[in-house]
């Protein structure tokens, strides 16, 4: 991974936040160096040039802004999967625990048609819980999950492997080890 150096250094760590012992790893600083922001989306897309994608669901709220820019790009429908409470038709709904908490995540049941290859996008990948619940949200209406991809990966954390081990290729551009 050459261009790992290149935007790896844009991406900011903040101690503490938001919970004492979490190093968060702050991607609003890569997203406003327009550099960074374009190798990102370009490395994210990348591999599906020429693929069929159907649709990029991407995970409130960062894996709007870079679903959203990888939906663009491919030429495919964008799905939003939203912390509950938040979508005005029906649902299909999961709970869902992540490093530093727990909430509830929904799709609209009638945003992906059965068979179509969708690819879920988010920023980073710690524990995989988030993830893992997109994924069974999604394949609990019938997407077939062709891909996860993140910007950055928290190996120690285990998320990437826990999605792999759901038979969801996954892709990172950089990682932090020690999380
Ligand atoms: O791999 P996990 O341990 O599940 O953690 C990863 C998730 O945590 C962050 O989202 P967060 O819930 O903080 O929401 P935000 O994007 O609205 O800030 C991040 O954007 C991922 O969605
Ligand atoms: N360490 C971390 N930094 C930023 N976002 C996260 N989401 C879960 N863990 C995180």
């Amino acid at each position: 991974m050459t261009f790992d150096h290149d935007i790896k250094a844009t991406v900011r760590t903040i101690p503490d936040y938001p919970k004492k012992g979490i190093l968060f790893r702050d991607i609003t600083t890569l997203l406003a160096d327009a550099r960074a922001f374009r190798r990102a989306v370009d490395e994210l897309v990348h591999p599906w040039a020429g693929a069929k994608v159907d649709k990029v669901a991407g995970i409130e709220a960062r894996g709007f802004i870079l679903g959203g820019a990888v939906a663009h790009q491919l030429s495919a429908g964008f799905v939003p999967i939203r912390k509950k409470g938040k979508l005005p038709h029906t649902t299909v709904r999961i709970a869902y625990s992540l490093e530093y908490g727990i909430d509830e995540m929904e799709m609209h049941a009638d945003a992906v048609q059965p068979g179509e290859r969708v690819i879920l996008i988010d920023d980073l990948i710690a524990t995989g819980g988030t993830a893992e619940g997109a994924v069974k949200l999604l394949r609990q209406i019938g997407a077939n999950v062709v891909a996860a991809c993140f910007i950055v990966d928290l190996p120690d954390l285990g998320g990437a492997a826990k999605l792999r081990a759901m038979d969801v290729p996954v892709r990172t551009l950089m990682a932090f080890e020690g999380h």
